[in-house]
């Protein structure tokens, strides 16, 4: 059975050498267990051995390859790739020159090529490769090292080049006939790459265009006493965090999140709250945490002004919603409506009781809002549906991930806005005229829950987040995450001892993401739990 290039699935890329199997398996063996354990393609890398082994051991191992219908590459030789008629075949950059192995090879082989820079990628780009094997990430026991390990940053750098249609046609001055990328070259990170690192690796290394489409891996496989189990556990790994990598969405929220993070603090944006008493402080502190500058007023005289403030935007909040307060905020919206200006709505307790649905319905007819977040009883009284859960201003519902959906999507479509629907699990959509996109968020501690005005105090970041930027998707989405993976880090401190001693160290942590976001340190963002839907 020969196999189709174009399909093969680089996510979990094993790659050999002898010297590192343990005493009580054999190379076979390992790659035998490797392959049960859902090993995708297989490098027979045999640094030291003599042609005739390396050929008597390539057709043992081809053999199974072949009963698992997945390619073998070969390491350097192109007269072993002949003599096996192995899928393909991986060299350096001081290897046989890509051309003339092409010419011997012929165009259904698979050729990948180390590159460790973006000159080398884009060279890979001009020269007919299938796959790049980009490294090293870490540093490494399995080979000596002549160039010091590039990290993830590295090789997202690398991404942004090299699948990158623009670029392409910029260079296509004759070396690359002009051709736009008809395909994708595949790209795998290698070196230093394990079970406990492969998830981090796969959700740093992207560019808003491109991804990884699997780890390289020799000594964690190979060296494995158990290599069943230890493929096994690197696969879910990966195939998991690919998933997530592959929604373009996704790719822009966490390429766009640190750098939006960072902007609101160096752009400090107005942030007008129309807000409850019970959270005008704590939403204060939380706006100033981010850099931006918050302003508590009901007094419609000075609408006018406040909305004139370069990078102002609105916050409603509906939490202590009184009828003279319902004509407050038409004047509010108005204002900054016409300024051209975000208003963000947070329809704290719509459901609980008439007054407020009253309310919501007036305030949505006015319309226009950049955002809607509340939690699950609140989008679903603004969405009009019936049977919200809610016990006062608390929603105590929760209905299937479908279900909510549903709601969010149906309020996206009647209002144009983007809606969050807050709760353990936390539901973004955007309907335009281009597209609808849909994600799902998994960050988050439970003393979120514990704690008065959590809600409201991410409505103050929503706002302040959508307005510095025109995607208010991506800038609701920027904003949920730092305030959710904030939370997972408060209590990671080891000085929060319950809900009391949480909200300081949540504040802490809000500054720390913000202060490694200006130093241009996206690591945090690796903790993302967003999928798509
Ligand atoms: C998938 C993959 N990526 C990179 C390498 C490294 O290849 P090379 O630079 O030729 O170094 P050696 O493997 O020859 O030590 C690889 N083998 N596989
Ligand atoms: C072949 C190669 N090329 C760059 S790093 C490396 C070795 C990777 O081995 P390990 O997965 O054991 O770190």
């Amino acid at each position: 059975m020969s196999i189709d290039k174009k399909v093969v699935d680089y996510s979990v890329y094993l790659v050999t050498d002898s010297s590192l199997v343990p005493e009580s398996s054999s190379l076979v063996r390992q790659v035998e267990e490797a392959i049960r354990g859902g090993a995708t393609i297989v490098q027979l890398r045999e640094k030291e051995a003599e042609t005739r082994d390396f050929i008597e051991i390539g057709k043992k191992i081809h053999e199974l390859t072949r009963k698992a219908g997945i390619p073998l590459i070969i390491n350097d030789r192109l007269d072993v790739v002949l003599a096996l008629d192995a899928e393909g075949i991986h060299v350096g950059q001081d290897d046989m020159d890509i051309p003339t192995i092409r010419k011997h090879l012929g165009p259904e082989k698979i050729i990948g090529v180390s590159v460790s820079n973006i000159e080398e990628a884009r060279q890979a780009r001009v020269d007919d490769v299938d796959y790049v094997g980009i490294g090293a990430v870490f540093g490494t026991q399995t080979k000596n090292l002549k160039k010091s390990p590039m990290g993830t940053g590295g090789v997202s750098e690398i991404l942004m080049v090299l699948n990158d249609d623009e670029e392409e046609e910029q260079s296509a001055s004759g070396e690359t006939n002009g051709n736009k990328l008809a395909r994708r070259i595949q790209s795998v990170a290698i070196g230093g790459i394990n079970q406990s690192n492969a998830e981090s690796v796969i959700k740093e290394s992207f560019s808003a265009h491109d991804h990884l489409d699997g780890v390289a891996v020799v000594s964690c496989i190979i060296g494995a006493e158990d290599a069943f189990k230890a493929t096994k556990q690197l696969k879910e790994t990966v195939v998991e965090a690919l998933d997530i990598m592959k929604s373009r969405t996704i790719r822009e929220l966490l390429a766009a999140t640190t750098y939006m993070v960072a902007a609101v603090a160096e752009t400090s944006p107005f942030v007008h709250h129309m807000t409850n008493t019970v959270v005008t402080n704590f939403s204060a502190n939380m706006t100033i945490t981010v850099g931006a500058s918050p302003a508590m007023s009901e007094c419609v005289e000075e609408f006018d002004d406040f909305a004139k403030i370069p990078n102002s935007s609105l916050l409603i909040n509906m939490g202590t919603a009184t009828f003279e307060g319902l004509a407050r905020f038409q004047a509010g919206m108005k204002a900054y409506y016409k300024q051209n200006r975000r208003v963000v709505l947070d329809p704290v307790g719509a459901g609980a009781s008439q007054h407020r649905k009253n309310v919501l319905q007036q305030l949505l007819e006015l319309g226009g809002f950049a955002v809607i977040k509340g939690n699950e009883g609140e989008i679903t009284a603004a969405a009009g549906v019936e049977g919200a859960k809610v016990r006062g201003v608390d929603s105590v519902g929760s209905e299937s991930i479908e279900k909510r959906f549903e709601i969010v999507e149906k309020l996206a479509s009647t209002t144009g806005s983007v809606v969050l629907m807050t709760g353990e699990e936390d539901v973004l959509v955007h309907h335009d005229k281009k597209n609808t996109r849909k994600l799902l968020f998994r960050n988050g501690h439970e003393y979120l829950s514990k704690i008065t005005g959590s809600g409201c105090v991410l409505g103050s970041l929503v706002t302040a987040f959508s307005a510095c930027f025109e995607d208010a998707f991506l800038a609701t989405g920027a904003a949920l995450l730092l305030y959710t993976i904030a939370s997972e880090r408060a209590v990671e401190t080891g000085r929060v001892h319950g809900p009391g001693s949480f909200v300081p160290a949540l504040i802490d942590q809000i500054y720390q993401i913000s202060q490694e976001s200006q130093n241009r340190d996206s690591s945090w963002i690796s903790r993302a739990k967003v999928y798509p839907y």
